[in-house]
């Protein structure tokens, strides 16, 4: 059986500012410890994420700066952020499909890596198929909704994997909505 195409964009090296950005992260971000697997942070519109819900808070300059950059990646403005922080490589993030509800159709996810390299596994709905990319510091990947509806994403546990942090950014349609992921 071939396997469903994979439709993402990989960008190495897409932040020009990559090393100041994770250090922003680490220092001037408030991080949620809701989450056992991971912490998390929510900007921009606010949505409920993995059965947290998270309040509007306005993007700071520094992540509307990296939201801009990687809307001139996709040709399209990105208006919210969820940020994880893998401080090791027992933290994860479990397979899933991203939910579409409340976003642009024809919009990407992005996910910005800072810090530590990572793999993100694919495996396809039908479980006949597991492919991974390697995230690296800095990079940029678009995954679209043909993406979603054929394979779940997951970050798996990694022995002796350093700190990462991840920026995913969304495009909402309108202000504030609620999908169930
Ligand atoms: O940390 C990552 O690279 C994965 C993020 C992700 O899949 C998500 O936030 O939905
Ligand atoms: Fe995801």
């Amino acid at each position: 059986m071939t396997a469903p195409p994979l439709d993402v964009r990989y960008f190495a090296d897409a932040l020009p500012h990559a090393d100041t950005d994770l250090a922003f992260l680490l220092t001037e971000v408030t991080w949620d410890d809701r989450m056992r697997a991971r912490r998390t942070a929510s900007f921009g519109v606010p949505y409920n994420y993995s059965g947290q819900h998270y309040e509007p808070m306005a993007m700071p300059p520094r992540i509307a700066a990296i939201a801009a950059r990687v809307g001139e990646f996709a040709g399209y403005p990105f208006n919210n952020c969820l940020a994880n922080r893998y401080e090791t490589g027992d933290n994860t993030m479990g397979f899933h499909q991203d939910s579409y509800e409340g976003l642009t159709p024809s919009s990407a996810i992005a996910i910005v890596s800072l810090g530590a390299t990572r793999p993100l596994v694919f495996r396809s709905i039908d479980g006949a198929h597991r492919t991974e990319l390697t995230l690296e510091h800095g990079s940029l990947l678009l995954m679209t909704q043909t993406t979603q509806r054929t394979w779940t994403h997951g970050v798996p546990r990694t022995s002796s994997a350093g700190r990462r942090i991840s920026l995913t950014f969304r495009c909402f349609d309108t202000g504030s909505v609620n999908p169930s992921r």
